[in-house]
């Protein structure tokens, strides 16, 4: 056999559905990488011989190997922070209160607005470095702190030069109708045609965007606008995903499965048909522990009905300057389980096999199996478990991404 590189001594939590262990698992295992993807993977004392002399062989000193994590939400590409408005909320204001009158999501986009690309893509790498310390492989990045055609497009040019220039994948989301900003206050419709006539077309022709996504919430955008912009953007042959049922519940979840959205997102107010309508059109969950936390929410997701009904559950930081100012993948699997009761197993998959079916790339990534691409970290761990249980010991000893071993 000729390969690229060999990994043993290792146990390896493949994340794959194929495997009836927990976690996928294969204890002594083995992998080999061969033109980027994994090429073998199983138990040791199966490894077919290969040249030990002509391929590089790592040791993992019984460690675990895991897919690279993918966070399937985030919006890190924003200048300014909100630290005032924590502040206000310590003193008894409502994140809705904020928002009504004129801060929250506008005052990021006011700060998006004064600031340059340069400014934008220093901060937006400093954020991915932060995650791709933690075992991150893949990103999603929305615009949405914009609002007007030049800053949304201007975030999401930051966001694809990021993926250009980071080891990590970036997936881009065209968040548009994100919060309706003051120059349409009056007339959130009008905005709505803004998004779908100007700016849509514009994001299509310069190929900034693998998705689209909507707001769709009482301070933000109603369904039937929500519906006008995600019908727009599969008309145009985009992924559609909405943030959904985080405040209240509109009825956002059942229209975009209705509609094949990928994921809905939030979902605290999801109740037992919206459950029932993601299942039946495959549309993941996702779940965003941090937002939960920060908002200091009391509304919990309905975990177990979308267990009941089989919905793939989705884990992402949602790393944003608001509601979700943590970036942290591994803090999120630690929060998906003591917050909202997920199983360390299935936070995993919250970051692995299920966020790369929100981002409609599984047939890539998100498990470690023959074929896939060769994303994969290497933990100084004991069991998978350990990820989301403890936080703050750095235990992500190698990253490899594309086949290729990480140096950060
Ligand atoms: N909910 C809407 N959007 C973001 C928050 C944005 C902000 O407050 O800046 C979210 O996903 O939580
Ligand atoms: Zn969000």
């Amino acid at each position: 056999m000729s390969w690229d590189q060999v990994w043993i001594d290792i146990n390896i939590a493949t994340m794959s559905p194929n495997i009836s262990e927990p976690y996928g698992t294969i204890t002594d295992a083995a992998l080999a990488v061969k033109d980027g993807k994994i090429a073998w993977v199983g138990k040791r004392s199966e490894l077919p011989e290969f040249d030990v002399f002509a391929t590089p062989i790592y040791k993992g000193k019984g460690g675990w190997i895991t897919p690279g994590l993918i966070d399937a939400h985030t919006h890190l590409v924003f200048a300014g922070n909100r630290a005032n408005e924590f502040e206000l909320r310590l003193n008894g204001a409502s994140y809705e209160e904020i928002a009504r009158s004129g801060g929250g999501i506008i005052s990021t986009v006011n700060a998006c607005r004064e600031a340059d690309e340069a400014e934008l893509f220093e901060l937006g790498r400093q954020r991915l470095n932060a995650l791709a310390k933690e075992g991150v492989t893949t990103v999603e990045i929305k615009s949405g702190y914009g609002l007007d055609i030049d800053t949304e497009l201007k975030i999401l040019r930051v966001a694809r030069e990021l993926g250009k220039h980071h080891h990590v994948d970036v997936k881009t989301t065209f968040l548009g109708a994100h919060a309706i900003p003051p120059e349409y206050k009056h007339d959130s419709d009008a905005y709505v045609d803004l998004v779908i006539n100007e700016m849509l077309p514009k994001v299509i022709a310069e190929d900034l965007a693998d998705a689209v996504d909507v707001f769709c919430e009482n301070i933000a955008f109603n369904l039937e606008q929500t519906e006008r912009v995600l019908a727009a953007a599969k008309a145009a042959g985009l992924q559609i995903k909405l943030h959904a049922e985080q405040l209240s519940n509109m009825g956002g979840s059942a229209l975009a499965a209705k509609l094949g959205a990928k994921s809905v997102d939030h979902i605290e107010y999801l109740d037992e048909d919206g459950v029932k309508a993601l299942s039946e059109s495959g549309t993941c969950a996702t779940l965003l522990p941090g937002a939960f936390y920060f908002l200091r929410e009391t509304q919990h997701p309905p975990i177990d009905l979308l267990r009941q009904y089989k919905v793939p559950m989705v884990v992402a930081s949602d790393y944003n300057p608001g509601s979700s100012p943590l970036c942290s993948s591994l803090l999120m699997l630690n929060m998906a389980c003591t917050l909202l009761r997920l199983t360390p197993e299935e936070a995993l998959a919250g970051m692995t096999r299920n966020a790369a079916k929100a981002l409609g790339i599984e047939d890539k990534v998100g498990v470690v199996e023959v074929g896939m691409v060769a994303d994969f970290c290497m933990w100084n761990i004991s069991t998978p478990a350990e990820l989301a249980y403890t936080y703050g010991v750095a235990s992500c000893v190698d990253v490899v991404k594309n086949g290729h071993l990480v140096h950060q």
